[in-house]
């Protein structure tokens, strides 16, 4: 399952990675918006964030114009890692280096096909432990040491 959420900028991208998942047999959890109405990107996305924060899904993928804001949003939240990325490379890298569990997209600065390819990719790849895990646990550390 794979939960996704955006604001007015993201949900035309949304909608068309909503069907990329489901052709690929994946369970999708959408946690809106639903409509072209102009909406506030945290509501969103700490609704996907808090989940995967959690423990409750493992995967999500958020969209808004440019990304920037889901981005930050999301990783306001322990346990999250939330990547923004532009292309195939940083989808890739976001999976097999830093084992983002949120992919975040922006619907103002990718085409449809771009950002097909980037899920594939990232649902596709494998994180590669090893030096990277060790960043990562530096990571985790800082988030309990900050949440003293
Ligand atoms: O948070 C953002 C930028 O970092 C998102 O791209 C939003 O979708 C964007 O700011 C929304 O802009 P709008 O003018 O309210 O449509």
């Amino acid at each position: 399952m794979i939960l996704v959420g955006s604001d007015h900028g993201g949900l035309e991208l949304k909608e068309a990675i909503k069907l990329l998942l489901t052709e690929r047999g994946i369970t999708v959890e959408d946690c809106g918006t639903d409509n072209g109405n102009s909406v506030d990107y945290p509501d969103f996305g700490i609704k996907v964030a808090r989940k995967i924060s959690a423990g409750e899904a493992e995967k999500g993928i958020l969209f808004c114009g440019t990304g920037i804001g889901m981005s930050i949003v999301a990783n306001k939240f322990p346990n999250v890692r939330a990547a923004l990325a532009t292309d195939p490379f940083m989808a890739r890298m976001a999976k097999e280096h830093n084992n983002a569990n949120i992919l975040v997209l922006g619907g103002r600065v990718l085409d449809e096909a771009t950002a097909r390819e980037m899920v594939c990719v990232w649902l596709d790849a494998t994180f590669e432990g090893g030096r990277h895990q060790g960043r990562l646990d530096k990571i985790a550390a800082l988030e309990k040491e900050l949440m003293k």
